[in-house]
Formats: structure tokens, C-alpha cells, sequence
């Protein structure tokens, strides 16, 4: 059913260089949230915090009740067990076919026989579309199969959770459609929590329960997906509408000044609309909170 994660007030910095400051937000379990924000914001860095891979300075993650940022190394290996995490590149190993990359998180951490193996393997295949191309390397295949590729691996080991680093990275818009509904199926059949870094504002507006933004070493907002989308501060407004004029500039910070003259003038609750959610594909048996969820959809329809 997947497992709620609950950040409290999470600080990371590389030496004097703050990333972000004083992070709190619940991944709500079983739902599907989004991440945010300019380059080089944090957002790989949160993911990295998330399982573990980076130590934060200050502040909690709690994850099952756990604690995690206060784990050794031992003990945080177990809780990893609970993530499955799709790399910006599906981190695939080049020189493996795609069966025995999916099947190396099994052969690695579990002592299932390989009958076993083959069971699970073939099952997250054809999960995500790749039945018959077990046999192809993943330098042979296009960007969209590495991606679904890397998406069975994160699943062979029945993950809780799963963390999207860029997910629809270099795929082509009709590539990120396929993808955006293969998330949303994998969502309601699986029902682990999802947690998705991504620049596409057309996924961040149809994918998620719900959506986080960070900027200026701050989580400026997190909550359901409605609540970013008709938001009316300028950060979040001239993110969502991917233009110039607003507080993000190109590499400094602007001026406040400049700010408020950029933006005098606009219309700035231009394109707050709340875009329908994509649905589960018909035949896939929803979850129950997708009840609710109707509900909230019929109420903005
Ligand atoms: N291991 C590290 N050591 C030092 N600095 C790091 C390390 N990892 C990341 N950073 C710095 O942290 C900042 C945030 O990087 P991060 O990759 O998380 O940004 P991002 O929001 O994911 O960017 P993008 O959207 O471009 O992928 C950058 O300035 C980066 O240089």
C-alpha cells in the first residue's frame, strides 16, 4: 500500500554552499506527488536525501515510523530495500541484456532461484511494455525502452516507494504521454508512493496528487495538486507558465525592483486552470482513494 514519508525541517549544504533549508512535507502514502523547481535547485539532491544517499545537516525524514537520517549504514541498507528509484538515464549496465539488468537487484538481493527470478523478471516486463525485447542491450534500444528498462528494474524488488529522477527527460512529447500514463497505471496497480522530479509543467499538471516547488533554497509550496495549479505567487505562476518575467532569472537572482516592474501588467492568474487528471487505463482495478479522488476531479470539472 505503500508507506507515507515525512519531512521535517531538512537542511543540506555542501560546505558553506546551502542547497535547501528547513524542508517539511509529507509524501502521502500510495499517492503520487511531484517536484519542481529551476536547475539547480536541490531537486536530485532531495531525491538523494530521501534514500539515504546524502547525510542532511539538520532535520528528519521519517519513513515507516523510521527515522532515517539518524541510521547506520547497516540498517539504512535495509530501508532502501523499501525504494525503487528510476535514474535520469535508466543507469542501465551497457554491456548486460535488458533481462539480466532486471534481474540483477533479484540476483543481487535475494536468494531466489532463477525459476523465480524469470517469473518476476518477465512480469515487470510486461508491466512496462518490453515483453520479446529481453535480449536487446540497452545501447540498442531507443531512450523511451532504456527508460521502461530502468522502470522494471525499480520494481522487481516490490519497492514501496519510487523515486523519478527526470522521467521524461530527452522523450519526445508523444514518448512522454505513453510514459505519463504507464506511471498512472503503475500507481493504481502497484499502490506505492511516488515521487517524481521533473521540468515537463504538462506531466506535473495531469500526473500527481500532489505538487512541490522549490526555489531560493526554500520549498515554497507542497500540497494537492489543485493548490499549485491556481496559486497565484509569482514564482509559482511564472514557473507554471514558463515564461521570463517573475522572481526566477537565468543564473543570478533578480532584484525585487525589476521584479515588481516585470510584472506589473500581467495578467497573473493567466492559465490557472486546473487541468483534468489522467485516469487509470480502462481495465486496471483502481485503489480505493481514487473515490476521492473523482470526487475532488468532478468538483473542478
Ligand atoms: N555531491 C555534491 N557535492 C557538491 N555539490 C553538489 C553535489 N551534488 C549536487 N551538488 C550541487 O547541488 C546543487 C543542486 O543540484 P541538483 O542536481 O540537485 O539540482 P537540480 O534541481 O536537480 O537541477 P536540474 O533541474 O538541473 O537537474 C548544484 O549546485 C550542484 O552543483
Amino acid at each position: 500500500m505503500g508507506v507515507e514519508i515525512c519531512v521535517e525541517g531538512l537542511t543540506k549544504s555542501f560546505g558553506h554552499q546551502v542547497i535547501w533549508q528547513d524542508v517539511s512535507l509529507t509524501l502521502p502514502a500510495g499517492e503520487v506527488s511531484v517536484m519542481l523547481g529551476p536547475s539547480g535547485t536541490g531537486k536530485s539532491v532531495f531525491l538523494k536525501t530521501l534514500v539515504g544517499l546524502l547525510k542532511p545537516e539538520r532535520g528528519s525524514i521519517r519513513i515507516a515510523g523510521t527515522d532515517i537520517t539518524r541510521l547506520r549504514e547497516h540498517d539504512l541498507y535495509e530501508i532502501r530495500k523499501l525504494f525503487g528509484v528510476l535514474f535520469q538515464d535508466g543507469a542501465l549496465f551497457g554491456s548486460m541484456n535488458l533481462y539480466d539488468n532486471i534481474a540483477f537487484p533479484l540476483r543481487e538481493h535475494t536468494r531466489k532461484p532463477e525459476s523465480g527470478i524469470r517469473r518476476i523478471v518477465l512480469e515487470k516486463m510486461d508491466m512496462v511494455g518490453l515483453i520479446g525485447a529481453e535480449e536487446k542491450l540497452p545501447g540498442e534500444i531507443s531512450g523511451g525502452m532504456r527508460k521502461r528498462a530502468g522502470l522494471a528494474r525499480a520494481l522487481v524488488l516490490d519497492p514501496e516507494i519510487i523515486l523519478f529522477d527526470e522521467p521524461d527527460s530527452g522523450l519526445d512529447p508523444v514518448r512522454v504521454a505513453y510514459l505519463n500514463q504507464l506511471i498512472v497505471d503503475l500507481n493504481a496497480q502497484i499502490d506505492a508512493t511516488f515521487l517524481i522530479v521533473t521540468h515537463d509543467i504538462a506531466s506535473a499538471r495531469q500526473v500527481p496528487d500532489n505538487i512541490g516547488l522549490l526555489f531560493r533554497r526554500e520549498l515554497v509550496l507542497f500540497g494537492p495538486r489543485e493548490q499549485l495549479l491556481t496559486s497565484d505567487q509569482p514564482v509559482v505562476r511564472q514557473f507554471l507558465n514558463g515564461r521570463m518575467q517573475g522572481p526566477i532569472g537565468m543564473a543570478e537572482e533578480k532584484d525585487a525592483a525589476q521584479v515588481e516592474q516585470e510584472l506589473a501588467g500581467l495578467d497573473d492568474t493567466a492559465g490557472a486552470v486546473v487541468t483534468p487528471r489522467l485516469l487509470p487505463s480502462p481495465g486496471i482495478v483502481r485503489p480505493p482513494r481514487w473515490e476521492s479522488i473523482a470526487e475532488r476531479e468532478g468538483a473542478h470539472a
